[in-house]
């Protein structure tokens, strides 16, 4: 089971790397791999395994966080109303990839956290609002999904993993609450 020890942090030369696509159709070890990713965010989310296993909360986890250079995310987004459980966005990607986006920018309003980060970056992390995005599911069939706002940056977020790219890397050195006309802050 994958708990905090399992993930690297920064000053790991796995997070600076370009992650390598795996092969379809799924190996059993990557479809392995995808489901524990997944069962870490959901023990992560849930107050009472969070708890007993140490787990800071996340809502995205890439392969490289777990010192394995493929190009694997899992991401599962709460609705957030307790009514209502079903997830916005709960999937395992196999090489994801980012088709098309939106002119429109945007940004978490409180900034963004990351697993393997164990401090504080504060400043606006700007990304695109809405992306076209493909990837391979867990059943190896190839999808084509749009989404949009919270759903696209923590997307995004994940796939900056797989390009050795961390959040902080788009915060604006000089004023890191700087906003260019039209950015979206989605709080
Ligand atoms: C510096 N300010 C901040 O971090 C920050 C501060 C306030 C609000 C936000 C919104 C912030 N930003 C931010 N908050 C999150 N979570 C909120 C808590 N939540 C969670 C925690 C516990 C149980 C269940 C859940 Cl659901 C997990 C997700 N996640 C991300 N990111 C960036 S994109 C990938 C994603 C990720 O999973 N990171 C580990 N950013
Ligand atoms: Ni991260």
């Amino acid at each position: 089971m994958i708990t905090m020890d399992t993930i690297i942090r920064e000053g790991n030369p796995t997070l600076r790397e370009v992650a390598k696509e795996v092969s379809v159709p799924l190996s059993d070890e990557d479809i392995k791999l995808g489901e524990e990713m997944m069962e870490f965010l959901h023990n992560s989310q849930d107050p009472v395994k969070a708890e007993e296993l140490g787990l800071r909360g996340g809502v995205g986890l890439a392969a490289p966080q777990l010192d394995i250079s493929k190009r694997i995310i899992a991401v599962h987004v709460p609705s957030g109303d307790l009514e209502n459980p079903e997830p916005t966005l709960s999937a395992v990607m196999y090489n994801p990839k980012i088709l098309s986006h939106s002119v429109q920018d945007a940004c978490l309003g409180e900034g963004e956290g990351c697993l393997s980060v164990d401090r504080e970056v504060p400043g606006y992390v700007v990304r695109h609002n809405k992306i076209t995005l493909s990837y391979v599911d867990a059943a190896g069939v190839k999808q084509k999904i749009r989404l949009k706002n919270y759903e696209a940056i923590v997307v995004q977020h994940e796939i900056d993993h797989l390009n050795g790219v961390m959040f902080y890397d788009h915060i604006n050195q000089e004023n890191p609450y700087a906003l260019k006309d039209g950015v979206l802050v989605i709080e």
